[in-house]
């Protein structure tokens, strides 16, 4: 597997940051969340003037082989109807996307059917979806190292492109089994407790998926302490892929935004494998998926928004976009105590 050059920004800057935020034209901390953005903006493009450029979100796409266990509300080829859906522009997070002006691009990692050729589709397929976890481990070493290397190098197309922020969605019947498991061991929780409704799952249909989630996780517990190993055990293509694509964009030193449940526990492998990653995400909201927020406690993240959204898609990210624009904005814009000749603290 190949390692990733990942290192907290210098912090020299810090306190120049800080000045420019306090000496703004208002009470001290009064912009909240907005200022802790901004400051982590700063840090990331070593920057007292930082900008946004070409934001993205790349949604990657990849069945589960587990969803033949019945641990979700939707049949599986709603994954591949959903590509589809993604392509011809109806979904969430296309409208989101076209709203706030970001770019969207679509990324079959694994989805168990065969697409017609679309200029949309950004075809990377590894396989037609992983193994059933709870039979086998869900990949094997040579796809993991693939998916990895072609998240980055998406990534790195990207940042060539001028991108400096980039937001990773994911679509996916059966993921947020997988992403329980990555929570289970990664946080070191109960897997009872890190097994949630997902797209709907409830009474007895629920009870079923924590049962088949503590099998599997008994399964492949013994891989924890080698965390690839146990990853590629349970996740799925497209998560594999977003660990890849992760992992490049803190290596570029660019903007990550996490967007929820399963995103986040894609951000948990990542920062197991390089802690110092955190220091170039944020966390666009709290999902109602339960074990969100036990998630961003263990992080120590403050999520950026709650508006009950359970989607994934990478629709948190694309919500939460503006807000972190406006954190660049008030940083570049405003005026300070001594330029509008406005009385400081006494
Ligand atoms: O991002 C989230 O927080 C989130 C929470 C619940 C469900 N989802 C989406 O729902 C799908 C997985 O749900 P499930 O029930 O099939 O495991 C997958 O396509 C995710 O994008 C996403
Ligand atoms: C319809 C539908 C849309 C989704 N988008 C992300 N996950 C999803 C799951 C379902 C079921």
């Amino acid at each position: 597997m190949r390692t990733f050059n990942i290192h907290t920004p210098k912090d020299d800057l810090l306190t120049d940051i800080q000045n420019k935020i306090d000496y703004k034209t208002k009470p001290l901390g009064s912009l909240g969340l907005l200022e802790k953005i901004a400051a982590q903006i700063c840090l990331v493009q070593q920057s007292l003037t930082p900008t946004l450029s070409h934001p993205a979100i790349m949604v990657f796409a990849g069945d589960h082989g587990l969803s033949e266990e019945g641990v979700s509300a939707y049949p599986a080829e709603v994954t591949h109807q959903m590509v589809l859906n993604f392509l011809s522009g109806g979904a969430a997070i296309n409208a989101f996307c076209k709203q706030h002006n970001i770019d969207l691009q679509i990324v079959d990692a694994g989805v168990n059917h065969h697409f017609n050729f679309d200029p949309h589709l950004t075809d990377r397929k590894i396989a037609m979806g992983t193994q059933n976890s709870l039979k086998t481990e869900a990949m094997n070493q040579i796809d993991l190292e693939h998916a990895i290397n072609i998240g980055s190098s998406m990534v790195c197309h990207k940042v060539e492109e001028g991108c400096n922020i980039i937001g990773f969605g994911e679509m996916g019947i059966g993921n947020t089994s997988a992403a329980s498991l990555l929570m289970a061991a990664f946080t070191d929780t109960d897997i009872i407790d890190c097994v949630g409704r997902g797209t709907g799952v409830e009474c007895e249909a629920l009870d079923h998926k924590k049962e088949v989630l503590k099998q599997v996780f008994e399964k492949h517990q013994d891989k924890i302490k080698a965390p690839l190993d146990y990853f590629r055990s349970v996740a799925g293509l497209e998560m594999a892929m977003m660990l890849g694509a992760m992992l490049q964009a803190a290596e570029s030193k660019i903007t990550i935004m996490v967007d929820g449940f399963i995103a986040t526990s894609v951000f948990l492998t990542a920062k197991k494998l390089y802690p110092h990653i955190q220091s170039y995400a944020l966390f666009s909201h709290q999902s109602d998926e339960s074990g969100h927020k036990h998630m961003l406690e263990y992080l120590e993240a403050q999520p950026i928004l709650q508006l009950g959204m359970r989607l994934g898609e990478g629709t948190g990210c694309a919500m939460a976009y503006p807000i972190i624009q406006s954190s660049i904005q008030f940083l570049n814009e405003m005026a300070s105590f001594e330029s509008a000749q406005v009385s400081g603290q006494s």
